[in-house]
């Protein structure tokens, strides 16, 4: 069973017995997972394999989860970036980092320089008071982190940031998820670029067919295919 919620433990301790979209037909089982403060958990698998329904079981919006998540201090302030971008049509980029604000209550002094500054370093200024529908799909990425990173949560839920970003825009959020595991926020994220994984990652969950195929470090993983010397993705294509 997911272990204590004290000082030092994880930020994000996850059993699903069971989950799905529907009442009795489970897509994923048996997934155990936990966050370290500062760590950076990698959730892969192949297409369709489970790991979007799992980040949904976590944050609570399956119509259908037997699972204990426990967040540290059972507050669960976490941040979710969705895989695609949500939005609305009718509010611009500073009007959305707005209502976030307001939805995390945080006071002027705060979101404010806080959203200039992330403007900033995701060269967004410019797109400041535009509408999101006229966003290329990058910047739309862009807003979504954007809005993640603005309430400076315990706990970031990733589900694959990485398509869409141009190499540069890649470094930058990398940079700024750094900064955020010195701070002590933990990082759960899905992704199938496995070789940023490979570098960036201190763990991973490999799901295949809505279930743990293997887990731990990337020398625990190679353990377990006994090549002592394999990258992340061979790895994954032994493993599933
Ligand atoms: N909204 C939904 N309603 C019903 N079934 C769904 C829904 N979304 C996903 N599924 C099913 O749940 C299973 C797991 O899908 P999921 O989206 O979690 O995979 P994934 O690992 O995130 O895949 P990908 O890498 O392609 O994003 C699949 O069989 C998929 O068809």
């Amino acid at each position: 069973m997911p272990g204590s919620q004290t000082e030092g433990g994880p930020v994000l301790d996850v059993f699903i017995r069971q989950a799905g979209y529907e009442q009795d037909q489970s897509r994923i089982s048996g997934i155990r997972l936990q966050v370290k403060p500062g760590g950076l958990t990698g959730l892969i698998g192949p297409n369709g394999a489970g790991k979007s329904t799992t980040i949904k079981a976590i944050i609570g919006i399956l119509p259908f989860a037997d699972a204990v998540i426990a967040f540290r201090g059972g507050k669960g302030s976490y941040a979710y970036v969705p895989e695609q971008p949500v939005y609305y049509e009718t509010l611009t980029l500073w009007e959305h980092l707005a209502l976030a604000a307001a939805v995390n209550e945080l006071p002027d002094e705060v979101w404010v320089p806080r959203s200039e500054q992330l403007l900033e370093r995701f060269r967004l200024e410019e797109a400041k008071h535009l509408l999101p529908g006229g966003f290329s799909k990058g910047m739309l990425q862009k807003m979504m982190l954007l809005i993640g990173f603005l309430s400076k949560p315990d706990v970031y839920i990733v589900d694959e940031p990485f398509i869409g970003l141009d190499p540069r825009a890649t470094r930058d959020f990398l940079s700024l998820l750094n900064e955020e595991r010195e701070r002590g926020a933990g990082i759960l994220m899905s992704t199938h670029v496995l070789d940023t994984a490979e570098k960036i990652c201190d763990d991973f969950v490999l799901i295949d067919h809505g279930r743990m195929a293997a887990e731990g470090t990337l020398d625990d993983i190679r353990g377990l295919c006994g090549r002592p010397e394999a990258s992340l993705f061979d790895c994954f294509d032994l493993l599933t």
